[in-house]
């Protein structure tokens, strides 16, 4: 395919594990600044596509283009950054660090030679720490031990510590997970201000927090798209309906 507007393009991309397609010829546009939000039931293949938009995972056919470059033969820490950011379900968070150092050492420091040396002290860093914070509502944390911030303090955290590198995608799987119902709203917030500047994709199961973020919905099933469109138009397909929604 040509060039592309889109963030990401993703076409007939397969992958096998022993004949069996987890993902099976599977063809998948998402535009800048969209938050594109993927759900379908368990096994639907939703986590092995993030994997292999990352590169955790190698494709065994088909290609994934970000910004109109090939990304199948990139390996995984090329493709951060190239700019994909991938956060995972548990937290991976230094606890016995602040969060103010948490955020420091996610500064991307091979970018440039100056940086590899500066980073530490730069006035760079300590501003872009100060703005991430505040973007993911930690700001009046950044002296505090990770470890004592509360779930979903710490998930915010790992976004902050992605977006210390500027990704101009951002993959989150089953973000809210574990959260109160007020860290969930602020989190719907959070998503909805962080996708102004990148594309986001969101596997999520929560049909209610689906609805208050999703530009567009994508439904996995059997390693296929069942349904692609806005949240009312995939909750009224009786296909879904029939493999997902009405269970
Ligand atoms: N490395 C692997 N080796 C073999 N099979 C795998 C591997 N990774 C995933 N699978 C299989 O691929 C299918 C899709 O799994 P995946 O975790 O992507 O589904 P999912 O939609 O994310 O499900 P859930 O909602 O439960 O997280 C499952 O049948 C799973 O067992």
């Amino acid at each position: 395919m040509s060039n592309t507007d889109f963030a990401l393009a993703v076409e007939d991309l397969t992958v096998s594990f022993d004949g069996f397609k987890a993902i099976d010829a599977l063809t998948l546009y998402i535009d800048k600044n969209e938050l594109r939000v993927i759900i379908g039931p368990n096994g639907a293949g939703k986590t092995t596509l993030l994997d292999l938009i990352c590169g955790k995972t190698k494709a065994s056919a088909g290609s994934i283009k970000f910004k109109n470059e090939e990304l199948t033969k990139l390996a995984e820490h090329t493709r951060v950054r190239r700019g994909i950011g991938r956060k995972f379900q548990t937290p991976s968070i230094y606890e016995n660090l602040t969060v103010f150092q948490n955020l420091e050492v996610s500064f991307p420091k091979g970018r440039s030679v100056l940086g590899a040396l500066f980073f530490k002290c730069s006035d760079e860093v300590k501003a872009r720490v100060q703005v991430v914070a505040e973007e993911v509502g930690l700001a009046e944390m950044l002296a505090m031990e990770a470890g004592l911030l509360s779930h979903g303090q710490k998930q915010w955290l790992e976004i902050g510590m992605l977006l210390m590198q500027e990704p101009e995608l951002l993959m989150l799987d089953e973000p809210i997970a574990g959260m109160s119902a007020r860290e969930r709203e602020l989190t719907a917030e959070l998503l909805k201000r962080i996708c102004a500047n990148r594309a986001v994709i969101v596997i999520e199961h929560d049909m209610d927090f689906v609805k208050q973020i999703a530009h567009k919905v994508t439904v996995m099933h059997q390693g296929k798209i069942l349904a692609e469109g806005s949240m009312e138009k995939v909750q009224n397909d009786p296909k879904v309906i029939d493999v997902y929604l009405g269970h």
